[in-house]
């Protein structure tokens, strides 16, 4: 259950109210802390004891460590089967949170309150949590649903330019693998800014959320969701092994233009539409310099792609502007050929 709320707390409050958990457990990252926790703790009205749990910011911290440190932190609060965690920042802490909140005690509930735009469109919406290890993107997770989830657009407004850019990404994304006409609208903006974005999140979260009703644990049309992502995460993972991690956005920009050129290779798009895709995701978002990986290195890591099968790296490709197919196998040919395109496109 999804509630999109404007400067109104009743909700959550009520909500709070009626579920009587035991504790309730914030997780936030720094950024958070500053300037999104004022916020929620000034508007919660609550006897319930609370903790506030700090992790640094960032996808380096998405990982086994900060795991292990937050079970920890659970155990020396003697959090209970009945507490509630509430993850508020954008997708590292929703992820993070969920992944903590649904294995510590084999499972206690969770709220997200997305607090970017990425989050509020995509990360905290569908129940995948996770955390990347040995630098795979999400490579260890659960399917898990939060109880509920709250939207403040509100948050956006100290939101930098980037991160913003960084989620429109995923807006884009659902426009291309699912609504003609939200593609449409989005290419239509000139300004990225959260006023311009604004009126389109909540078409962007229903798409997301229709694909998530009909195919909860990624077996079929879900992985529509992942377009961009085989080669994204490939890039994004190899960014931060080096040291010099990107955002999530970026990379799925980067990976969604290589994967239109793969689904034109295949015959499933024309070259005009393959030319409106990668132009207009060029608009927005700057090139990104991926020489100093070789071609075999970024192939290698697609082979641990969640949505590969029988050794098989399967991607999910544009059929045309606001539909998608998936489980498409991709000779390495054709995903090189797709890459040295990007380089080339400089
Ligand atoms: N589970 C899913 O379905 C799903 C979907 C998409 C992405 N993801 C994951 O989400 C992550 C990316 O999420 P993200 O882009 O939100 O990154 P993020 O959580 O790292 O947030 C981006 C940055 O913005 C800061 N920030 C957050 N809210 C802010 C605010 N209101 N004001 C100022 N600063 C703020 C954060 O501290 C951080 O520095 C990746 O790990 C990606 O794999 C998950
Ligand atoms: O919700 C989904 O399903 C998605 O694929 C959404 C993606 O935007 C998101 O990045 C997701 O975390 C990727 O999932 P993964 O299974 O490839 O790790
Ligand atoms: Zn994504």
């Amino acid at each position: 259950m999804i509630s999109i709320l404007d400067h109104d707390f009743s909700q959550l409050n009520d909500f709070l109210t009626t579920l009587e958990p035991t504790q309730l457990l914030i997780l936030v990252d720094e950024n958070t802390h500053e300037y999104c926790l004022p916020i929620l703790l000034g508007n919660l009205e609550t006897e319930i004891p609370f903790e506030i749990i700090e992790i640094e910011a960032g996808e380096e911290l998405k990982t086994l460590e900060t795991a292990a440190q937050l079970w920890e932190i659970l155990t020396e609060f003697e959090t209970d089967r009945k507490a509630l965690m509430i993850n508020l920042g954008g997708g590292v802490i929703t992820d993070m949170g969920g992944f903590i909140a649904s294995t510590y005690k084999r499972g206690i509930p969770f709220i997200n309150i997305p607090t970017t735009l990425l989050g509020m469109c995509d990360a905290s919406i569908g129940g995948k949590t996770g955390i990347d290890h040995q630098f795979l993107k999400n490579i260890i997770g659960t399917f898990a649903h939060p109880e509920h989830i709250f939207v403040f657009p509100e948050f956006l407004n100290t939101l930098p330019f980037e991160e913003l850019r960084s989620g429109f990404a995923e807006m884009l994304k659902h426009g291309l693998i699912a609504d003609q006409n939200h593609w449409n609208d989005l290419i239509s903006i000139k300004d990225l800014t959260s006023e311009n974005i604004f009126p389109f999140i909540e078409r962007s979260m229903t798409i997301k959320q229709n694909v998530v009703e009909q195919d909860f644990t990624e077996q079929n049309i879900r992985k529509t969701l992942n377009f961009g992502h085989t080669i994204g995460h490939a890039i994004e993972s190899l960014f931060l092994l080096k040291g010099k991690a990107i955002m999530h956005g970026e990379a799925v920009a980067m990976g969604m233009i290589c994967e239109t050129r793969i689904s034109k290779l295949q015959g499933l798009i024309s070259e005009e539409t393959e030319t409106q895709i990668i132009s207009a995701i060029r608009k927005y978002f700057p090139h990104l310099d991926i020489t100093e990986f070789s071609l075999e290195e970024i192939v290698n890591l697609m082979r641990n792609d969640k949505k590969n099968s029988f050794g098989n790296i399967n991607f999910s490709l544009i059929k045309r502007i606001g539909n998608a197919t998936f489980d498409c196998s991709i000779p390495n040919e054709n995903i090189k050929k797709a890459l040295i395109y990007y380089q080339k496109l400089e």
